[in-house]
């Protein structure tokens, strides 16, 4: 595996969070940066939920400063998921079971095993970076009383598969995957990336459930639209919606 050109690259034996570590460190970045925790220890996951994250998982930082508006900057979201996705590919030689689960969490076997949670980071006027913090599941998964009610049952790489992946190793196949699809979004924009996740997509025609602190819709899950949001048929219609947890 190639690291990627430009991109540095920083290994913590522990930190409370790498995004935390991503703000603290983000004004003497000179380009694109991973900080790759082996423990961590106060991980966050998505809606100010906690990230368990046992030791031989895999928790990392890519810190960029993207170009553009903030939608697009977001859909960095997609670019990192696909990029999750084939680095768990390439490390097992197989993408049977492997999923993308809108937003933008990876499930193997219907099971969570990865999740994506993105920040950005102001520095001054004018410039802004973008956290994009991920956490695979590895070798162990947390245990049950963590999750919350219907959420998907979490599994592992090793689990799963019997493979056991280094956190470093991820690092090595994710960091080349993301610079490839980044370097596509870069050039042609979202299309490309949502063609391809969509590829992958879980439950694509389906019935499924988006929700919201304060509301619930139910619709057969028809596409993701070019700004990155569900598109769901409903009974009262094709209805897009921006951000919510989703349930099969
Ligand atoms: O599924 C989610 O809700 C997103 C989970 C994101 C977890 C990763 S682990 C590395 C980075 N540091 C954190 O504190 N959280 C993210």
């Amino acid at each position: 595996m190639t690291w990627p050109t430009g991109y540095g690259k920083r290994v913590l034996p522990e930190v409370d969070s790498t995004l935390d570590e991503a703000a603290r460190i983000v004004g003497e970045l000179q380009g694109p940066e991973w900080i790759l925790a082996l423990r961590q220890t106060k991980g966050r996951a998505r809606r100010g939920r906690d990230w368990k994250d046992p030791k031989g998982n895999f928790a990392a930082t890519l810190v960029i400063r993207p170009e553009g508006p903030a939608s697009q900057v977001a859909l960095r979201s997609f670019v990192a998921s696909l990029a999750v996705y084939d680095a768990c590919e390439s490390l097992t030689g197989r993408s049977e079971g492997l999923a993308l689960k809108w937003p933008n969490d990876v499930l193997l076997n219907g099971g969570k095993l990865a999740g994506i949670l993105l920040e950005s980071v102001g520095q001054g006027t004018g410039v802004s970076h973008l956290s994009i913090g991920i956490g695979v599941n590895l070798m162990e998964t947390p245990m049950k009383e963590w999750l919350e009610p219907g959420a998907v049952w979490p599994v592992s790489l090793l689990s799963e598969t019997g493979i056991q992946v280094a956190p470093e190793d991820f690092l090595e196949a994710l960091a080349a995957a993301f610079a490839r699809y980044e370097e596509q979004f870069a050039t042609y924009g979202f299309e490309p990336i949502r063609t391809a996740w969509l590829a992958r997509a879980a439950k694509l025609g389906e019935v499924i459930t988006a929700r919201t602190a304060t509301s619930e819709t139910e619709g057969t899950f028809e596409t993701v639209d070019a700004s990155g949001n569900l598109v769901l048929n409903t009974a009262k219609g094709r209805i897009s919606i921006p951000a919510a947890d989703v349930y099969f």
